[in-house]
């Protein structure tokens, strides 16, 4: 009987902060700007996989920018996200952990920021004023790859950081 009691309350104080944490946390609006045209047709199919499964979990949009010289490319993303956080796609940037990038994207919705910019280059990468503007410079892998592929691995984690949000067992350890 006390048992049961407390395991009520305990229920219930549980569901009033699961209420407090949806009106304390807001989520930020994703934007992902990729350069050049989609052409490869598996990468097609994995980004509209991704973006299908995440409509779900909030607003993550995606844009494409005109091909160009890394000058034109770069001046194209640093004008498309003005006033946002700028996380520049880079191989010479920080490899994150999955948790890691949780954490990031918690903080900047913990801290009210509304928008978050992804942005992945063209052939010739970023200019270094683009890399020095940025929020985080993120590196996927050491690896270079290529900018679509590039485009399904952010995706991919993207939606992994959404599912660990929920608390949803998408992502295992
Ligand atoms: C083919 S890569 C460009 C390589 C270019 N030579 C350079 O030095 O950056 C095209 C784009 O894909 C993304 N990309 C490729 N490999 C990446 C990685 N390991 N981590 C993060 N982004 C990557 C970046 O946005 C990059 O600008």
């Amino acid at each position: 009987m006390l048992i049961s009691l407390a395991c009520s309350i305990l229920r219930s104080l549980l569901h009033s902060l699961l209420h407090l944490t949806e009106y304390t946390t807001h989520h930020m609006h994703h934007t992902i700007i990729a350069a050049g045209k989609p052409a490869l047709k598996y990468c097609k199919d994995g980004t509209a996989e991704y973006l299908k499964r995440l409509t779900r979990y909030g607003k993550y949009e995606l844009k494409h920018i005109k091909d160009g010289s890394s000058e034109d490319v770069s001046k194209r993303h640093l004008e498309a996200s003005q006033g946002s956080i700028r996380i520049v796609l880079d191989e010479r940037g920080e490899q994150l952990t999955t948790e890691q990038l949780v954490k990031k994207i918690s903080d900047w919705e913990m801290r009210g920021e509304k928008r978050a910019t992804y942005m992945i280059g063209a052939s010739d990468g970023h200019t270094p004023e683009l890399r020095d503007s940025a929020d985080l410079v993120w590196a996927l892998s050491p690896l270079t790859l290529q900018h679509e592929l590039a485009l399904v691995v952010l995706l991919e984690q993207l939606y992994r950081v959404a599912t660990i949000q929920r608390g949803e067992p998408y992502h295992r350890v």
